[in-house]
């Protein structure tokens, strides 16, 4: 995990309708799947790019190119670029490729799960209930803490209303 220093003292909270939004995430292994997941509840359509798919990840709703990425992989949707872009392999290396060509590509939301610094957004742990969407963040710095964070709030909730 960096320092921090370079991560943002106040990013902007905000909540994001991705509905029928194309989000492109490459990698398919473990932490791929657990995004994967939480864009498909969101409604997004998720395009998948990969040699392998984690057995977590549901094939049946997402389309999965089989294959190592390649630059030009995140223009070829032109003109309907994706709104999200999510680099999710074992490869610094290829991660940070992805964010470049994302960059480029003009995508709004980029993130590198290994480097929160080269994300333009980070995921928040979530809890949600009928009448509330509850988030933590750590603004990138500590990802376990959030969710431990998450863990309490929920052990909170669920005794607020006596679960
Ligand atoms: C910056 C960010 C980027 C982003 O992904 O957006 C990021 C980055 C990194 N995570 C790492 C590790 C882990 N992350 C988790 C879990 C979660 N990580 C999530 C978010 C974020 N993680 C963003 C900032 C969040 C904030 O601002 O607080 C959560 C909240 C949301 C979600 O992913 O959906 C979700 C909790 C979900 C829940 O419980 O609800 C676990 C636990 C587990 O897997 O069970 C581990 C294992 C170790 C541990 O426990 O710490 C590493 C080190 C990798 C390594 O070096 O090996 C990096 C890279 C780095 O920090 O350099
Ligand atoms: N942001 C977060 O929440 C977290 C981030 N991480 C980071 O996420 C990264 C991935 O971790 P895991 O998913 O657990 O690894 P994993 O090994 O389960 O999955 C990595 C996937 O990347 C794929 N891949 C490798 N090179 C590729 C290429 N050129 N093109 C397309 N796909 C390629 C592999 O086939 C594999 O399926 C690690 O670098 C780790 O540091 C780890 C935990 C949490």
């Amino acid at each position: 995990m960096g320092d921090g220093s370079s991560l943002p003292e106040h990013p902007y909270p905000v909540t994001v309708d991705v509905r029928g939004r194309l989000a492109v995430v490459v990698g398919g292994g473990a932490v791929a799947a657990r995004k994967i997941g939480t864009l498909l509840r969101c409604g997004a359509r998720v395009v998948v790019i990969g040699p392998e798919l984690d057995a977590r990840i549901d094939r049946n709703h997402v389309d999965w190119w089989e294959k190592l990425y390649k630059s030009g992989d995140i223009s070829v949707f032109a003109p309907d670029m994706p709104f999200i872009v999510l680099a999710c392999t074992d490869d610094d290396g290829v991660n940070a490729r992805i964010v470049d060509d994302a960059r480029a590509a003009g995508v709004p939301l980029i993130n590198n799960v290994g480097d929160p610094a080269q994300s333009s957004f980070f995921n928040v742990a979530v809890v949600e209930t009928e009448e509330c969407l509850f988030t933590v963040s750590t603004r990138g710095r500590d990802p376990g803490m959030a969710r431990r964070l998450k863990q309490r709030l929920l052990r909170w909730l669920q005794g607020e209303v006596g679960a």
